[in-house]
């Protein structure tokens, strides 16, 4: 197919460069497929997923006999399809993992993202701004979603605004990938709805969400389920201060936890996730009913791991219904984006939203009309020395190391020095004696500087300790 609005020089360009597809989910179906048919002839693609049956309504170089095969491998396939004689590769793996370096990164003339995580994202921010290489950015939410440029020197990073802990979540990190303790909490909520529950308003608006997109649930058959049930036997309702119905959702949560890998939660701190989380505390309206909990605790973890599974995301107030026209929306701007990055007009690269509304103008795209100034306190592209405010006697290394390090900054493998002490080392095992010791312990004052570094991110960041 000729391209006749795109310049012999850029086409040139096209063909010769190397880029690195982050996702082969909703946005990175629709982006290879564009990549391929756009004539970009080197392409590698990462994905650590495998192919769910839900995914199958949106991802369009998935069928149903590729279900539970690896993500990036299929979609491999289904563009060598399209252009056999594409170089594409494939990988079935996790971006974070440190055998995709700083080198790794630097091969690329453009990697673009089509992740769903922050964390995710945050990680391939710093691998672009340490390799230098022009990352685009992308991501939807049901109807809304953004494409950005990241460029180091000329535009703002990824993790220049503080990106909130999301609240929702999307429905395959609840259904099948979770990574962080609160995934499982929410769904042995919804694994709590789907067996005792009775209709909530959330499940009311995922009802109407879904009859209008055919999104991943059919809420409407769900809630008629349930308020049959509502008619049938006797009720109570959930109250977290109840002992058996919170001993049913921390044991519940704790085993799905432990099948992902993921450290468990005391029963205490996951009542207070009810607590402190105002979204999660709607649970108190939820109704149990006490015949079905008994005959649930006489069955074994798989059978109800079968039989609530393809009710969670129906079930979900909270999760975003995936909308397979924002993701091709998305998708064709970031190779918009791709094509102006290899043009050389950066400048028109101003980060483009996809809205709900109708804009002043009647469109539903808004693109900025400047580039968003970097943040000067960014403490990945700007400042090299960020404060934590703590207790001191309280934060243990290992709370250091998972919660801050890791959590909340996003590091892969940090390496932290007191002074000329290593007191949290990159090397497995070699600092696991203290972990359990707080700040004070190993002699951390208020006013102390740790020296942070995280090898695999080629990122280095100094923490004054500011005891509280
Ligand atoms: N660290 C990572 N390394 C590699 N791939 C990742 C990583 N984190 C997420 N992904 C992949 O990014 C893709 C994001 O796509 P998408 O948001 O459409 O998710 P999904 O699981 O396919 O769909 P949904 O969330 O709507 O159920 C997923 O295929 C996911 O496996
Ligand atoms: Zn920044």
């Amino acid at each position: 197919m000729a391209l006749t609005c795109i310049s012999s020089d850029l086409r040139g360009k096209i063909k010769s460069s190397k880029v690195l597809v982050v996702g082969a989910g909703g946005i990175g179906c629709e982006l290879l497929k564009n990549l391929v048919f756009t004539g970009f002839e080197d392409i590698e693609v990462i994905d650590l997923d495998t192919i769910d049956v839900s995914n199958l309504n949106r991802q369009f170089l998935f069928q149903r006999q590729h279900v539970g095969r690896p993500k990036a491998k299929v979609a491999e396939e289904s563009c060598l399809k399209f252009n056999p004689n594409v170089k594409i590769k494939s990988h079935c793996a996790n971006i974070m993992n440190k055998d995709y370096g700083i080198s790794y990164f630097s091969q690329f003339n453009l990697v673009l993202n089509a992740l769903d995580n922050r964390a995710a994202r945050a990680h391939v921010n710093r691998m672009c701004l340490g390799a230098n290489v022009p990352l685009i950015d992308s991501g939807t939410s049901g109807y809304k979603g953004q494409v950005e440029l990241i460029y180091r020197g000329l535009t703002l990073c990824y993790e220049c605004t503080p990106k909130e802990a999301p609240k929702t979540f999307p429905a395959c990190t609840i259904r099948t990938t979770p990574t962080e303790h609160i995934h499982c909490i929410i769904w042995s909520k919804y694994l709590f709805t789907s067996l005792f529950g009775g209709v909530s308003e959330d499940e009311e608006d995922v009802a109407t969400v879904s009859a209008e997109n055919g999104g991943d649930g059919d809420g409407s058959g769900d809630k008629s389920n349930a308020e049959e049930k509502l008619a049938e036997g006797e009720n109570l309702v959930w109250d977290k201060d109840d002992e058996p119905a919170m001993n049913f959702v921390a044991a519940t949560a704790n085993i799905r936890a432990h099948v992902y890998g993921i450290p468990l939660k005391s029963k205490f701190e996951i009542k207070g996730e009810f607590e402190s989380d105002p979204f999660l505390g709607r649970f108190n309206k939820y109704v149990l009913r006490f015949q079905f909990f008994d005959f649930f605790l006489q069955k074994d973890f798989p059978f109800f791991h079968r039989l609530t599974f393809s009710n969670v995301s129906a079930m979900a107030g909270n999760i975003i219904p995936a909308i397979a026209t924002s993701n091709a929306c998305i998708a064709g701007l970031i190779v918009l984006f791709a094509l102006k990055v290899l043009d050389g007009k950066l400048e028109q690269c101003k980060t483009v939203y996809l809205q709900q509304e109708l804009n002043s103008r009647g469109a539903l795209i808004t693109p900025e009309t400047v580039f968003t100034p970097r943040n000067p306190n960014c403490f990945v592209c700007s400042s090299q020395s960020i404060n934590l405010v703590t207790d001191i006697s309280k934060l243990t290394i290992r709370d250091l190391e998972k919660s801050v390090l890791k959590g909340r900054l996003s590091m892969v493998e940090p390496e932290v020095m007191l002074d000329q002490r290593i007191i949290i080392s990159s090397e497995e095992g070699e600092t696991d004696g203290i972990s359990n010791q707080s700040l004070q312990d190993v002699g951390v004052i208020s006013g102390s500087l740790l020296k942070v570094e995280d090898f695999v991110q080629n990122y280095e960041i100094k923490i004054v300790i500011v005891h509280k």
